[in-house]
């Protein structure tokens, strides 16, 4: 009796996540990328009073979730969180629906501008640029990994004068943040509200990585502790299978708070500053109308790379001659939407074996997810294990590639076309359809490029969505093509090692047509695969820079607080001076810590 009771329980579930799973699939990835906000223009320009609190948070994302909980811990302080997307769809739950994730609606669904250095083999060379929508942010439709980055990233950003961002600054805020289970480190932290697992990996196409990395001399580590060269697990954010965004780790468990107002569908449009020069609200339309919502002390905004510059840009807070050319009037000159920095990858770097993974049916996962919490259904992008590299071209103990690899998979690699939109004739070169059992394929990801890219106001109205020009690749030395080119010759080196052979692993010969005047494997040839098949890791960060001065391109100081104007602080993955050695949700998460940390000891 007690087991069909709960025989049936699971059937129902089942039922319903298979529904689930197949209504989403209908409505994902139709239509084009979105280039404007309009839904939010309100009707009328009149605004109504929406309250005052102590302070305002804008954006419920990696940063602003943690934030809101970080500062509403003060009872005493009346905190107000706006966030333009609503809550999460349910299917963010589940890790291993990601790609599907992305083609709905907790993505804002941005392109950049056609590039000419890089996603060249994507339809109308623009590169797909999805970001969160939604409480949670982009944390709710993200790759979900959990990588700190590098010791040395820290360090620098403290050598370029930003005091208190040391890496013993930063460890505690990381330990607090997190609960890893999976270590004794003093390093690690076990205890925060972000849950932080290690995933095993039973598949022997990823055990051959380990062993090749083993073979090569390298050591199995914990990458997010102090030694980061080598291989590791994945370590991703999910708590009993489901996804771990910062809204289920921060926001979700203290929604009861009396004095933390969350409201959400609420599109920020622009901070108020009077002549003082002092922040005093923001501007905000939601359901159609206009409020305005009063801060008494510092405002807070975590929109995120794209959102934070182009708020501020609307208040008339960037670069003068940009600003004035729009028809924006000029309350302070700063280098705002400069020093963009993002991940450059290699997509669809195939490799065929002669292993063949066995097909596994969505109902097969699925009882398994929901049986055990286990399984290809908590992995998000089928990941196999994450390894950072020095190609010696720098500095031996700092990373400068990460390779990621993604075994055969046992379901059709569906989806990832909505992500990585390359062209038809550039796809069909490298589509892994019909053998998707025995390839495997390995991101390739330059982790500290030189590139820098913008973003601008396409016009001052507040709902066309802002200009994009990451321009990966670009540097006039090719140092970035180059350090690629040289993490594709230690993965070479890697796949051709004793682990591999038992495979028969070799790469799946791939040649563009645009590239086929150069000899096949020469430098050139990888110069030029790599524009046609690079595209983003989703890692935008730098458009408020954090540094000494806006003479050295920075946005907000050491205290993330906006140059030349009072009670206004930036803090998001857009304040990082340079970008971190891995993907960039933890230190987002860390920077939301740090930023509550210093308000609370204000
Ligand atoms: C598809 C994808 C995969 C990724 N994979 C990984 C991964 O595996 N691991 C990892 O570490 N990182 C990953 N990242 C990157 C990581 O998620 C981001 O670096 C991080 O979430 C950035 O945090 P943030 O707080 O700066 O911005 P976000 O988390 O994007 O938050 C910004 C929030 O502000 C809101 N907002 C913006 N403008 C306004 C406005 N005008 N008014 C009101 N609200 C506004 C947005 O809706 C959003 O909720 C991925 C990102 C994406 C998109």
């Amino acid at each position: 009796m007690y087991f069909s009771v709960v025989k049936s329980f699971d059937n129902v579930k089942f039922q319903y996540y298979l529904n689930l799973i197949a209504n989403e699939q209908n409505r994902a990835f139709k239509g084009s990328p979105k280039v404007n906000a309009y839904e939010y223009a309100p009707i009328t320009n009149k605004w109504e009073e929406y309250g005052v609190f102590d302070h305002i948070i804008v954006g419920a994302g990696s940063a602003g979730a943690v934030v809101a909980n970080r500062l509403s811990e003060d009872a005493y302080r009346n905190v107000l969180l706006l966030e333009a997307g609503g809550k999460a769809i349910e299917l963010t739950n589940i890790p291993g629906m990601t790609p599907l994730i992305i083609g709905l609606e907790n993505n804002w669904n941005y392109s950049t501008v056609p590039q000419t250095t890089a996603c060249l083999g994507m339809k109308n060379k623009q590169c797909p640029y999805p970001r969160g929508k939604g409480l949670g942010g982009s944390s709710s439709i993200n790759g979900g990994m959990h990588t700190r980055g590098n010791k040395k990233d820290f360090e620098n950003w403290h050598k370029e004068g930003n005091w208190g961002w040391s890496y013993n600054d930063v460890l505690p805020l990381f330990k607090k943040s997190e609960k890893f289970l999976y270590s004794n480190s003093k390093n690690r932290g076990t205890n925060g509200y972000l849950n932080v697992v290690s995933y095993n990996v039973a598949n022997p196409i990823s055990q051959a990585f380990f062993d090749a990395h083993k073979e090569l001399g390298m050591n199995v580590v914990d990458y997010n502790d102090i030694d980061q060269i080598g291989i590791g697990k994945p370590q991703l954010n999910i708590l009993d299978g489901q996804r771990h965004s910062t809204y289920k780790a921060f926001l979700e468990p203290v929604l009861y708070r009396p004095n933390l107002h969350v409201s959400i569908n609420s599109f920020v449009i622009k901070v108020l500053i009077d002549k003082k020069r002092k922040a005093f609200g923001v501007l905000f339309s939601k359901n159609k109308k206009l409020y305005l919502a009063r801060s008494r002390h510092d405002i807070i905004l975590s929109g995120g790379t794209i959102g934070s510059a182009q708020i501020l840009m609307l208040s008339g807070i960037g670069p003068k001659q940009h600003l004035t050319q729009i028809g924006i009037p000029v309350v302070q000159d700063l280098p705002v939407g400069n020093n963009v920095q993002e991940h450059a990858f290699i997509s669809y770097f195939n490799f065929v074996t002669n292993y063949t993974q066995p097909i596994i049916t969505i109902e097969k996962l699925l009882q398994e997810y929901i049986n055990s919490s286990s399984g290809l259904l908590t992995n998000t992008f089928n990941v196999g294990g994450l390894a950072f590299h020095s190609t010696k071209l720098y500095d031996a103990n700092y990373p400068d590639i990460e390779f990621l690899i993604a075994p055969p998979s046992p379901t059709p690699p569906g989806y990832l076309e909505g992500i990585i939109t390359l062209n038809d004739e550039t796809y069909k070169l490298v589509s892994i359809e019909k053998d998707f059992q025995n390839v495997f394929t390995v991101f390739v990801i330059l982790l500290h490029p030189k590139s820098k890219g913008t973003i601008s106001l396409k016009s001052s109205n507040p709902f066309d969505y802002p200009l994009i020009d990451i321009k990966m690749l670009s540097d006039p030395d090719n140092a970035d093509i180059e350090t690629l080119y040289q993490g594709i010759q230690v993965l070479l080196k890697l796949v051709n090692s004793n682990a591999f052979k038992k495979f028969d692993a070799r790469l799946k010969r791939v040649i563009h047509p645009n590239c086929k005047q150069y000899k096949y494997l020469s430098r050139e040839f990888w110069y030029c695969h790599i524009r046609q098949y690079s595209g983003a890791m989703f890692h935008p960060v730098g458009s408020c820079k954090m540094g000494k001065s806006p003479e050295m391109g920075a946005v907000v100081n050491p205290e993330l607080k906006v140059f030349g104007i009072k009670n206004l602080r930036v803090a998001d993955a857009s304040i990082m001076p340079s970008i971190t050695s891995g993907q960039t949700h933890a230190p987002t998460v860390m920077i939301g810590e740090k930023v509550a940390e210093m308000i609370r000891n204000n």
